[in-house]
């Protein structure tokens, strides 16, 4: 089963239920046993966990993956080994990834000839400036 280590954890740790090597640079989409039933208006995030991925190199290649509401079947998480050297050992039953359940809105797009103006305006992508030069 998924599980909060401790209270006030926002991710439930998903296990992996196979035994896994990953290469440097890559990649398997890895069972975890789990199928859940989300209310509608929740979403599923698959989250990599930052220990692994600090001491490992260890993520998520669609992090965080989305899980819907109406999806039936089994989570998986599609792992990476971002380390450019060491290979990562993943036994069944590790803790491999974290699943924070949010609530979530449904839009309704609609199309317009102009948007309502804001302060940021079309500014992005380091607009307000970064580090360095
Ligand atoms: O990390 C993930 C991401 C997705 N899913 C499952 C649940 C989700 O509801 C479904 C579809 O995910 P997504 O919409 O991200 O994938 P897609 O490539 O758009 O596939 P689809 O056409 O089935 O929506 O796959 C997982 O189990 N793990
Ligand atoms: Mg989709």
């Amino acid at each position: 089963m998924p599980a909060y280590a401790h209270p006030g954890d926002a991710g439930a740790d998903l296990l992996t239920t196979v035994d896994v090597t990953l290469a440097p640079g890559e990649r398997a989409l890895v069972p975890t046993g789990v199928a859940i039933a989300l209310p509608l208006g929740y979403v599923g995030l698959v989250h990599p966990r930052s220990g692994l991925a600090a001491r490992h190199g260890l993520s998520i290649v669609n992090t965080p993956g989305t899980v819907d509401a109406g999806y039936r079947g089994e989570i998986k998480v599609l792992l990476i080994n971002l380390d450019p050297a060491e290979p990562i050992v993943l036994k069944r039953g590790d803790r491999v990834a974290q699943l924070v359940v949010q609530r979530v809105e449904r839009a309704r797009f609609e199309p317009v000839d102009a948007l309502p103006e804001s302060v940021r305006g079309s500014g992005g992508y380091g607009s307000t400036g970064g580090f360095g030069a």
